[in-house]
């Protein structure tokens, strides 16, 4: 069915003119409903029978704001005239200097440009737990209708900013409490109230508040400025590579000093650089990026429905399985978690009790509901309680036989539609399953560490795997707040297996000379939050001595075998585990590079010999980010070529989600794209001439760049999904 997209108006026989937005599934407001809404305003403002306005959202949602496809049409064509001109033309003149009194009637959420119409009317009445923010800075941009102004202005220049540069949306009981709402009213009666209230307002009994010429709440000069010097000191800190932060501080600042209209201005003139920034396009990409990944071919567009999952099995308290227990957990899902001794068992449950603390101490949850959570979790050594579990997480060490029995054991014990699923990073999920006839709902379900905080699970379908169960885990995932990708089987998967040149591009540099503590720092000035040494050591070197075989196993052509892991671990360093590894590990504070770890790093150049001429080479901050990375992109060509995502956009926000990689480069396949394929492949080709095969240029890679053709653009045949 076609969605139906439109403004409507409708006169009542009270005088007031209800204005409606309707743009399925948020009331976006693309370009017809900002025309439609100009045009209705207009209408409703020449109308001698209309005495009082109220604007309303379809559907119980009010606007979840700008149409942020406008943005990707201005990316991909580079033309400015598709912005429509809103801000001074709609919400001034039209709106908030209307002579008849307008009022928003708020339901469900209003975000962005939404936020930013309703803070132009004179009054805004709300339901109850409605979504209301400006997270206009997520997406490289800044509020563009005039939200940097109004919202200092109504709920004042401390609480402003906060929300604007951390786009931290509100409720709206707070939003009352800040004077942003008016009116808090069941829902049933949002409308009827607004409708009252912009009478009352049209009649004088209620005051006929314009937003942007307020200023009672905007402070001294001195006052503003100080707190402007603070969302300084905090867009420095949160946002050092990316521009909108501080450029929404100047657009603010000018309002304060020269007033709100003349801050208008500025703020659509700012916006305008700013929409066409490398940034923007990078962050406007991860956004559509992510709400792709629920769309999978032949799962979620074959009429299935994902079944209910009330109780899962988690087996393995460890550090995996006690993360994803807390993650269910806390979404309502009931747990039992196995262990193989009464031991192991206590520890599983005082870290998932651990987890729920931490939490709470970081007011992320209440007592009340870390309570509650931990009420429907359950303990158990054998598995009796698996015969109505619908799902099983197996998260045991990394062994195939221990793996093959267990799924052996779970396959008797659970019933037939329960999901058998496993959080390996490695072995083949074929293989794990190889001993049962249960091989349709054996899948994988990759969670990172730690797992109740990380937002990515890769679902990881294997050749067998039925679509039901992928859009089951589908669902769960989502449940619990994660953001599923699914992906194909092969080692590794999609992310791990695209990030393992990062950490062997990083030794193979330090083997020639280049030290690692300027490795971590150049890499963490390009934007990820921790270079590979320094990963190195959150992980743990054991687990970097434990896969390294069996990543050799089949992509052995390209690795670098660096003995600098267990050197080190020879040296009593497994990181931050047991408190030093490359660096020092201290309760309390950062860590510390330790120089003492040089002489690890010494005696590793000499068994690689590698350095030419004996000699340390030198680099450039540029060439370390591109020996680092693009090998990353290579392997990340492989995966695509090999069809072990659905579309390169997946990898992208899986790079992001997984490995944290800035989210305003766009992910490792969109920032590759920018950087230019040819470029990247003849730098590849002069690295492999130089260094060996580890840099080799794969055929992806080289297709693309021989072609012209961007790395996203070419859909593989090989799909294995
Ligand atoms: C000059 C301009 C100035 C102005 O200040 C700029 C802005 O307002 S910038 C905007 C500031 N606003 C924001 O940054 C808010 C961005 N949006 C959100 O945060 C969430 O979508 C929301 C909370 C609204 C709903 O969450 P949920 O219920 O979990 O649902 P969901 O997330 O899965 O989305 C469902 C579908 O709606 C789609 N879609 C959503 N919003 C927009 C949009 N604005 N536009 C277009 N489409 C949008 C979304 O792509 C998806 O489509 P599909 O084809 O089904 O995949
Ligand atoms: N550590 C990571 O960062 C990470 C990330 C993603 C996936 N994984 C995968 O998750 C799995 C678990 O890793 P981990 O780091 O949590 O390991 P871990 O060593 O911290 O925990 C494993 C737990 O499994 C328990 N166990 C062993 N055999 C069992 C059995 N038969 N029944 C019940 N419990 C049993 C052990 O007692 C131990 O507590 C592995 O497959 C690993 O590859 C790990």
């Amino acid at each position: 069915m076609a969605k139906k997209i439109g403004v409507t108006m409708e006169v009542g026989n009270d005088g007031v003119a209800v204005i409606t937005i309707s743009n399925p599934p948020v009331n976006s407001l693309a370009s017809p409903i900002i025309s439609g809404l100009k045009e209705k305003f207009r209408d409703a403002n020449q109308r001698i029978d209309v005495k009082a306005i109220v604007l309303i959202g379809n559907n119980g949602r009010f606007s979840g704001g700008f149409d942020i496809n406008v943005f990707q049409q201005v990316h991909k064509t580079g033309d400015l005239s598709l912005m429509p001109e809103v801000s001074v033309e709609l919400v001034c003149n039209l709106m908030e200097d209307s002579r008849k009194p307008l009022v928003a009637a708020v339901e469900g959420l209003a975000l962005g440009g939404g936020l930013e119409l309703a803070m132009a009317c004179h009054a805004r009445v709300a339901a109850p737990k409605a979504q209301l923010g400006l997270p206009e800075l997520t997406l490289g941009v800044i509020p563009g209708f005039g939200g940097t102004q109004r919202l200092p202005r109504l709920v004042g220049l401390a609480k402003a900013t906060d929300m604007i540069l951390l786009s931290k949306s509100i409720s709206s009981e707070e939003g009352q409490k800040l004077g942003l709402i008016d009116a808090l009213v069941p829902p049933g009666d949002v409308l009827s109230t607004s409708r009252k209230w912009a009478l009352d307002i049209a009649e004088g009994r209620k005051p006929f508040l314009r937003s942007l010429h307020r200023t009672d709440k905007i402070g001294s000069l001195s006052e503003a400025r100080a707190i402007l010097k603070t969302s300084r000191q905090l867009a420095k800190k949160i946002a050092p590579n990316m521009p909108q932060h501080h450029a929404c501080i100047e657009v603010i600042e000018e309002g304060i000093i020269h007033g709100g209209y003349s801050g208008v201005l500025k703020e659509a003139e700012v916006f305008k650089q700013l929409v066409l920034s490398d940034t923007a396009k990078g962050l406007v990409h991860v956004f559509f990026a992510q709400r792709a990944t629920s769309k999978v071919p032949n799962v979620t567009d074959v009429g299935l429905k994902p079944r209910p999952i009330k109780k899962v099995a988690v087996i393995g308290g460890g550090l995996m399985g006690s993360g994803i227990a807390t993650a269910l957990l806390l979404s309502n899902i009931r747990v039992v978690l196995k262990e193989i001794n009464s031991e192991y068992l206590m520890k599983g449950i005082k870290s998932v009790e651990a987890n729920m603390k931490g939490l709470v101490s970081r007011g992320k949850l209440t007592q009340d509901k870390a309570g509650k959570a931990l009420s429907l979790f359950k303990g158990v050594l054998d598995y009796t309680e698996f015969k109505d579990v619908d799902m099983v997480i197996e998260a045991v060490i990394e062994n195939i036989q221990l793996k093959q029995n267990i799924f052996k054991e779970i396959e008797k014990v659970c019933s037939p539609h329960c999901i058998l699923a496993s959080n390996t990073s490695t072995i083949d999920l074929d293989v794990i399953g190889e001993k049962t006839n249960s091989k349709d709902r054996i899948v994988g379900a990759h969670f990172f560490s730690p797992a109740h905080l990380m937002p990515l699970l890769e679902i990881v379908r294997s050749k067998n795997t039925s679509a039901q169960v992928i859009l089951d885990l589908m669902a769960v995932g989502k449940a619990i707040k994660k953001v599923p990708v699914v992906v194909g089987n092969c080692i590794g998967f999609a992310v791990n297996r695209t990030f393992f040149p990062y950490s062997q591009a990083a030794h193979m540099l330090a083997n020639l000379g280049v030290d690692l503590f300027r490795i971590d720092s150049v890499i963490t000035s390009f934007g990820l939050p921790l270079g590979p040494f320094q990963l190195g050591d959150l992980a743990g070197h054991g687990i970097g001595l434990a896969v390294g075989p069996i990543y050799a196993k089949v992509y052995g052509d390209r690795m670098f075998r660096s003995p600098m892991t267990e050197l080190l671990l020879k040296s009593g360093r497994n990181g931050k585990i047991n408190g030093k590894g490359y660096y020092i590990y201290e309760k309390g504070s950062k860590p510390k590079p330790d120089p003492s770890v040089l002489s690890v790093v010494e005696e590793s150049r000499k068994l690689t010999n590698i350095m030419p001429g004996g000699k340390p080479i030198s680099v450039s901050d540029k060439e370390i980010v591109e020996m680092i990375l693009f090998p990353v992109v290579n392997e990340a060509c492989r995966v695509l070529d090999e069809g072990v995502v659905i579309r390169a956009s997946d990898l992208d926000i899986a790079s992001v989600l997984g490995m944290s990689f800035p989210s305003y480069r766009g992910g490792i396949v969109f920032w590759a794209d920018t950087v230019g394929p040819k470029y990247i492949y003849e730098r590849l080709k002069r690295l492999s001439e130089t260094y060996g095969s580890f840099f080799k240029p794969s055929r992806y890679l080289e297709e693309r760049a021989m072609n012209g053709m961007l790395l996203s653009e070419s859909k593989s045949s090989r799909s294995r999904l």
